[in-house]
C-alpha cells in the first residue's frame, strides 16, 4: 500500500526503533528563541555537553523583545535577562543568533522560510507550538518542550510515536472575500480543538492548491490550534519558486537535484488516510471568533449564537461563560459591537502578504477616533520590504503604530498588553482567557478584517473593495 506525505518523511527520518510505539528521528533543523531554551542550555551546562550540530540550529529573538525600539532592556527587566540569557548560551555553544538589532531578526516561524532554511521533506522543530507553521513547505515540523529542546541539542534526534494521518480536502475555489485565515478559521470550528488530538493533518485540494506560500503558512501555522501534531501541505512549482535564490536554498545543479527529490514528496494515490474531512470552499465566509477558544468562531455577517443552539450540554456551558468573558449578548449582530485595540501582527499574518492584504483595505482611511491601532511586521525583512513598498506609509497616515519585528500583542509576555476590558482584533492564533492580557477579549480574525474594523471601530463590516481587489 501507498504512503502519506507524512509517512514518507517520517521513515525517511528514522534512525533507530526504540520500542514497539517509538522510533527515533534525525532532526533536520532546530530553531530556537528566548523562552523555552534556558533550561535546556542549562541541562547541557550541568552534564558539560555540547551541541551536536550547532549549524543546524539557528536562535532569535522575539516573544520578550519590545516592539517599540530595539533595546535589549525595552520589554523591562525580567525580559532583559531571559533575552541576556540567550545571547550567553549561543555565544557559549555557538549557536548562530539573530540578535535584536540583526537585519533578519524576527518571529521564529517567520524567518525560518524566508531564510530558505526551511525545505520540503526535513524534520524541523523548535520548542514552540507554532513550528507547524513550517509544514507549508511538505516538511515534517512540530513544537516540543523544554526537555525535548535538550535533547535535540545534545544528539540532532529525537524519540517519537507515528502519529495518524488526517487529509483535509478544500474543494473548488474560495470566493473573493475569504482568505487563508478564514479557512482555517472555518476548519477549526469544524473539526474542534481536539478533533486534531494524534493526528497529521495533510491539506489538500484546489484552494489549497490556489494558495501562495505565506497563505499556505497561514493554514499550517494554526493547525496545532485543533490539536494536531503538525500540518502538511505537499510541495509544488509554488513552493519551488517561493524557496529559489533565498539564502540557504541550494543553486546550481545542488538546486536541480533538490526540485526533483521534492517532487517525489507526495501521498501516494492508493495511500490511506485515517481520516478525511472534505470542505466546499465556495460555503466558507469571512470568519471572526467569539468566544476564547478558537473553535468558537462565527461568519462576521451573522449574530452572536446563543449557548442553547449547541448540541453538547458542555458546549453549552463553555459557551456562556466565554460569552460572559467577551461581554457579548447572544442573538445580537456581532458587527455591532465597538473596537478598542486592533494588532496585525504574529507568526500567523505578519507576511508581506498579509500587510499588502490590510494595507488594501486601509489606503485612504483613518483609524476610529477611539481605537488604537497596530502593525508589527513578523520579521525585519518584511519590514524593510513593506517601507519599500509604501505600507508602512499606509498604515502610518492612518494612525497605525508601525513597529520593529517581533510577538507583541500576541501574548502578554512583553510591553504590549490589551487592558482589562478591552475588546481587540487580532489577526493572532489564540484567544483563551488572558492570553493578551489580563481580562483582555480578543476576537481573531484575518489581516482584511481586522484592518477593516480598525477603520470602522467596529466589529464591522464588510471588507472594503479596493482597486486591488478585495481582501
Ligand atoms: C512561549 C511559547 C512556548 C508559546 C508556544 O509554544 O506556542 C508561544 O509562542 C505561544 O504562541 O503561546
Ligand atoms: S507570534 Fe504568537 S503564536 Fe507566534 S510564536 Fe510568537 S507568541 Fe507564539
Amino acid at each position: 500500500m501507498g504512503m502519506t506525505l507524512y509517512e514518507k518523511i517520517y521513515q525517511q527520518h528514522k534512525v533507530a526503533t526504540l520500542n514497539e510505539h517509538t522510533d527515533l528521528l534525525y532532526i533536520d533543523f532546530h530553531f530556537i528563541h528566548e523562552v523555552t531554551s534556558p533550561q535546556a542550555f542549562a541541562g547541557l551546562h550541568e552534564a558539560g555537553r555540547r551541541v551536536r550540530n550547532p549549524v543546524a540550529t539557528l536562535a532569535t529573538m522575539d516573544h520578550n523583545i519590545s516592539t517599540q525600539n530595539r533595546r535589549i532592556d525595552g520589554a523591562g527587566e525580567i525580559s532583559q535577562q531571559q533575552l541576556e540569557a540567550l545571547q550567553r548560551n549561543c555565544r557559549e555553544f555557538q549557536i548562530p543568533l539573530l540578535d535584536i538589532t540583526h537585519r533578519d531578526q524576527g518571529i521564529v516561524h517567520v524567518i525560518g522560510p524566508e531564510q530558505g532554511i526551511t525545505q520540503p521533506g526535513m524534520t524541523i522543530v523548535c520548542g514552540d507550538s507554532h513550528t507547524s507553521t513550517h509544514g507549508a513547505f511538505g516538511a515534517l515540523a512540530f513544537g516540543i518542550g523544554t526537555s525535548e529542546v535538550e535533547h535535540v541539542l545534545a544528539t540532532q534526534t529525537l524519540p517519537q510515536q507515528r502519529a495518524k494521518s488526517m487529509c483535509v480536502q478544500i474543494d473548488g475555489h474560495l470566493p473573493a472575500s475569504v482568505s487563508a485565515k478564514d479557512v482555517i478559521l472555518a476548519v477549526i470550528g469544524r473539526i474542534g480543538t481536539a478533533g486534531g488530538t494524534g493526528y497529521v493533518v495533510e491539506y489538500c485540494g484546489e484552494a489549497i492548491r490556489s494558495m501562495d506560500m505565506e497563505e499556505r503558512m497561514t493554514i499550517c501555522n494554526m493547525t496545532i490550534e485543533m490539536g494536531a501534531k503538525a500540518g502538511l501541505i505537499a510541495p509544488d512549482e509554488v513552493t519551488f519558486s517561493y524557496l529559489q535564490g533565498r539564502p540557504k536554498a541550494p543553486t546550481g545543479e545542488q538546486w536541480q537535484q533538490a526540485v526533483r527529490q521534492w517532487r517525489q514528496l507526495k501521498t501516494d494515490a492508493d495511500a490511506k488516510f485515517d481520516k478525511t474531512v472534505v470542505i466546499a470552499a465556495r460555503d466558507i465566509r469571512p470568519q471572526i471568533t467569539w468566544g476564547t477558544s478558537p473553535e468558537q468562531v462565527m461568519a462576521l455577517a451573522d449574530r452572536v449564537p446563543d449557548p442553547a443552539q449547541f448540541k453538547e450540554v458542555e458546549q453549552q456551558q463553555n459557551a456562556v461563560k466565554a460569552l460572559e468573558y467577551m461581554g457579548l449578548i447572544p442573538n445580537t449582530p456581532l458587527q455591532d459591537y465597538p473596537v478598542d485595540v486592533v494588532f496585525i501582527g504574529s507568526c500567523t499574518n505578519s507576511r508581506i502578504v498579509d500587510l499588502r492584504q490590510a494595507a488594501a483595505v486601509v489606503k485612504g482611511s483613518r483609524v476610529a477616533e477611539h481605537v488604537r491601532a497596530l502593525v508589527v511586521p513578523g520579521s525585519a525583512q518584511v519590514k524593510r520590504q513593506a517601507e519599500q513598498e509604501g505600507l508602512a506609509d499606509i498604515f502610518k497616515a492612518a494612525g497605525f503604530e508601525w513597529r520593529e519585528p517581533g510577538c507583541s500583542m500576541c501574548l502578554a509576555m512583553n510591553d504590549d498588553i490589551v487592558l482589562p476590558g478591552k475588546r481587540c482584533v487580532s489577526t493572532s492564533n489564540r484567544n483563551f482567557e488572558g492570553r493578551q492580557g489580563r481580562a483582555a477579549r480578543t476576537h481573531l480574525a484575518s489581516p482584511a478584517i481586522a484592518a477593516s474594523a480598525a477603520i470602522h471601530g467596529y466589529l464591522s463590516s464588510h471588507p472594503i473593495m479596493t482597486g486591488e481587489g478585495l481582501v
